[in-house]
């Protein structure tokens, strides 16, 4: 589905993704794990477009999407959470969802100052798309409430919602555990494993290995930007180089 070539990101002298070849499968779950600061967020950001790598290629359903912006690249099917959600805090979560969907429809300005009928259609469209992602992360008994108001694990659930209004065949979760607790983390990896049984293929970067070797079909490993295993989880549980540099150390959440 995503064939990354040979990619490298330096800024400055260094080289926060370090000539990383790999692929995403579509319908599974791959996984990216590594210490912090080897280049995972990073990672993210070449294949979301937020930035464009120093070399190498990115190819998505065989198609060259290195360089593209971040739009472009959602339009094509790739959406990503962050891992921080930044949330209209003052407004209901189902408004911050109109907001997102709403970024990413086609009414313009002329649009809103002749109240065309393209708007109402649109806004009508985005309501209903926006109720529907909310049911779709099980978070449809808050959406009148304040965004400020709700716990982390519903703000998770609230930034995968948002990941969906692009209608995404592949979603980029940057940390979508963080912070929460290890039964939420139980109902996020549930949810996780919704949206690939709904046929959108997931990728994440997280730390909490017992959510990631029971949910991943693949893992790749990164340390210092460089790619230094590759595998099942079975196979990166027993990799010496993964134990010495990550799963030994205090940086995994065990
Ligand atoms: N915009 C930037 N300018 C300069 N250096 C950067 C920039 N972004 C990231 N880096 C550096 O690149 C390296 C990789 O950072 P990155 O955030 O990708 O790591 P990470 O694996 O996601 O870490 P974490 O697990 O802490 O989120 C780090 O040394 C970081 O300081």
């Amino acid at each position: 589905m995503l064939e990354i070539r040979n990619v490298t990101k330096r800024f400055g002298g260094l080289a926060a993704v370090n000539d990383v070849s790999t692929t995403v499968e579509r319908g599974k779950v791959n996984a990216i794990i590594g210490p912090n600061g080897a280049g995972k967020t990073t990672f993210f950001h070449l294949v979301g477009g937020t930035i464009p790598p120093s070399s190498g290629t990115i190819a998505y359903e065989g198609r060259d999407i290195t360089g593209l912006r971040a739009d472009q690249v959602a339009r094509l099917g790739i959406s990503r959470t962050f891992q921080a959600t930044t949330l209209f805090d003052m407004a209901t979560v189902l408004d911050n969802l109109i907001v997102g969907h709403r970024l990413r429809t086609r009414s313009g300005l002329l649009d809103v100052l002749f109240d065309s009928r393209r708007l109402r259609d649109d806004e009508r469209a985005c309501r209903e798309k926006a109720a529907a992602a909310l049911d779709f992360v099980g978070l449809s008994h808050v959406a009148q409430r304040l965004a400020g108001d709700i716990s982390q694990e519903e703000r998770k659930r609230v930034a995968f919602a948002l990941a969906l209004s692009t209608d995404p065949q592949l979603v980029l979760l940057d940390e979508p555990a963080g912070g929460v607790n290890p039964e939420e983390t139980q109902g996020l990896a549930d949810l996780i494993r919704k949206f690939v049984r709904h046929g959108i293929t997931v990728c994440l970067i997280e730390h909490k290995m017992d959510m990631i070797m029971s949910l991943a079909d693949k893992i790749m490993v990164l340390n210092y930007g460089e790619k230094i295993a590759e595998g099942t989880p079975a196979e990166i549980r027993r990799n010496p180089a993964v134990i010495d540099a990550y799963l030994g150390s205090e940086h995994a959440d065990v």
